[in-house]
Parts: C-alpha cells; structure tokens; sequence
C-alpha cells in the first residue's frame, strides 16, 4: 500500500489546533485561540475567556457603555491562556495563534520564551495595539509571520 497523500502539514496541524481551540471561547464576537509547540509537540493551548472560577452568567461580553460592564477589564486573552496552561519551558518555542497578539499579550509572548509566532488575521494591522507589538517583538528579537499552510479549512469527522 502507498502512504496516504492527504495527511496535512504540521503548520495545517498547529494553526488547526489553535482554531480547535478557539472553538471554547463564550464571546459572542471573537473566538480567539492559541497553541504553543516545541519540537513538534504542543506544550500549551488557551482561547480567550473569563478567568477561572467566574461566574459567566454574571459576567458581561458587552463591548460597549462602561468599561466595568464590558468584558475588556476581565476577559484572559488566549495566548496569556496557553502560556499559563503550558507544561514546560517556552524557551524557543513557537505560538500558533488565530489572531495577531496584542501588545499586552506580546509583552507576555517575551518574557515566556517563546521565539517565533504564526498567526492566521491581522485584521486590526495598524491600530496602535498592533504597532507596539511589532515594535516590541522586533525589539526582542521575537519573529512573527503569516500563516504559510494551504489549508484553510479542517474537517473533523466523529466517526468509527
Ligand atoms: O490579543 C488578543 N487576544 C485575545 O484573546 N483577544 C480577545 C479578547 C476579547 O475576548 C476578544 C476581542 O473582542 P472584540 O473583537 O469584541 O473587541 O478577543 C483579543 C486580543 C487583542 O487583539
Ligand atoms: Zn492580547
């Protein structure tokens, strides 16, 4: 027998896990997930959502109106998740993330270890939490690039 052709990439592998991921998240607006590797193991995942114990039907997902009734002051983004949640040293790791990261999460992105990222959507390239990411990143000498993979969609099929 021949080896099976459609097997997918490690990227198509990584990049699936992180949006796997993303599929836990309760906000109503944007499913964020993220998914650390090392030597082709996964070492960490995360998505965006409240911290752990919170009452989420206490809590609010408003994006607007006061800020202590918005979700922005509480929500754990998904990278910080899956740095918290990992099992090892993120030293020269690589984080494989939905969304490009924030510079709060790029500062944490830093100071875990991790070397490298690969993100799906830069969809607020340009907004001034973006430029400080690059800007730190760059300084730190952290690479970041586009996802590289041909697949972007994954079926995941329940069966015998
Ligand atoms: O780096 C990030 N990581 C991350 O998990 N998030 C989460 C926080 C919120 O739950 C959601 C953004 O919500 P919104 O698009 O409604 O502003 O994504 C947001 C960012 C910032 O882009
Ligand atoms: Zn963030």
């Amino acid at each position: 027998m021949e080896k099976r052709l459609e097997y997918i990439s490690w990227e198509e592998y990584f990049m699936g896990v992180a949006f796997l991921s993303a599929q836990r998240s309760k906000d109503p607006t944007t499913q964020v997930g993220a998914c650390i590797v090392k030597d082709n193991k996964v070492i960490g995942m995360g998505y965006n959502g409240f911290p752990k114990g919170s009452d989420d039907d206490f809590m609010s997902w408003e994006r607007e109106g006061d800020i202590l009734n918005t979700k922005y002051p509480y929500v754990v983004h998904a990278e910080l998740n899956a740095i918290l949640n990992s099992i090892k040293s993120l030293d020269n790791s690589t984080i494989y993330v939905t969304h490009f990261p924030c510079n709060e999460c790029s500062k944490a992105i830093i100071q875990s270890g991790i070397s490298e990222i690969i993100y799906f959507s830069d969809k607020h390239k340009g907004s001034d939490s973006t430029k400080a990411s690059e800007l730190i990143l760059k300084n730190a000498n952290v690479s970041y690039r586009k996802y590289e993979g041909n697949k972007l969609k994954l079926e995941v099929l329940f069966k015998d």
